[in-house]
């Protein structure tokens, strides 16, 4: 069997409320947990079991209170989020895990074909001039308008900040931003949220690609047909309690 791209072992996640007297919330405890290339886990659960929060643990945005993540990039071995330095997390989040939320962060002045594409420069390549990183940047905008089009985002909008876009739109960009680089590891959480039925399909196409060649998936779908179209394996959240 291949290494496993994540695993997680033994994680627990606290929260403290500082504005509530330092009151601890226990929200995962005892999580073992992992996922191996062409596999798609979804994470069931009821709401706010934790879902998100495991998916955010397994980015590196959340630091676990307890137990070990690790993911593993295409080179090398397991790397450990809860210990790594944060230029070792930025390296892993560029080249191996993909993650996509149900919000694009927004940057300003930067047309949606360039959001795109720009998953796809070289580090730096936005910095450097000559005709090898404008060859780059130019075969990174085509594949970038590939991806646009494929998700019906209308090429007048190209060239456009997505800040004035639908909620819809906005999503769409930020799917194709995440999912262009072909990386190993995609962290999903609700990515069809608020896409019409045409553009789920399109994403749950997107989704069963990126597991044929290979990657493993973890994500979380609030619409059941969804979830059930691309599932290979499910995990109920509710499973990683502490015993009240
Ligand atoms: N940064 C945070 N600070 C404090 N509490 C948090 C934080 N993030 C999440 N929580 C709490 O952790 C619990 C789990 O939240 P989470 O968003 O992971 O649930 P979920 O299972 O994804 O829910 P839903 O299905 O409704 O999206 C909730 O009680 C939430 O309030």
């Amino acid at each position: 069997m291949p290494p496993a791209l994540l695993q997680l072992e033994g994680v627990s996640k606290h929260f403290t409320l500082h504005h509530q007297g330092d009151t601890e919330l226990a929200v995962l405890d005892g999580v073992d947990l992992q996922v191996f290339p062409g596999e798609c886990v979804v994470l069931d659960g009821p709401s706010g079991m934790g879902k998100s929060t495991l998916l955010k643990l397994a980015y590196g945005n959340y630091r676990a209170s307890a137990g070990h993540v690790r993911v593993c990039p295409p080179a090398g071995g397991p790397i450990d989020l809860t210990q790594a330095a944060p230029r070792a997390v930025a390296a892993l989040r560029r080249e191996t895990i993909g993650y996509v939320s149900q919000f694009l962060r927004v940057i300003p002045r930067v047309p949606a074909l360039d959001v795109v594409a720009q998953a796809l420069w070289a580090p730096g390549d936005d910095a450097q001039a000559g005709a090898h990183a404008d060859a780059s940047q130019a075969a990174a905008r085509e594949e970038a308008g590939a991806w646009l089009a494929r998700l019906r985002i209308p090429p007048e909008l190209w060239a456009l900040p997505p800040a004035t876009f639908s909620g819809g739109e906005q999503q769409r960009v930020n799917i194709a931003r995440s999912l262009i680089r072909p990386r190993p590891l995609l962290l999903l959480d609700e990515p069809t949220a608020s896409l019409d039925a045409a553009n789920t399909q399109t994403v749950v196409a997107l989704i069963r690609e990126a597991v044929a060649r290979g990657a493993g998936v973890l994500g979380v779908f609030h619409d059941p047909a969804v979830s059930a179209a691309v599932a290979t394996r499910r995990v109920n959240v509710a499973s990683f309690k502490r015993a009240a």
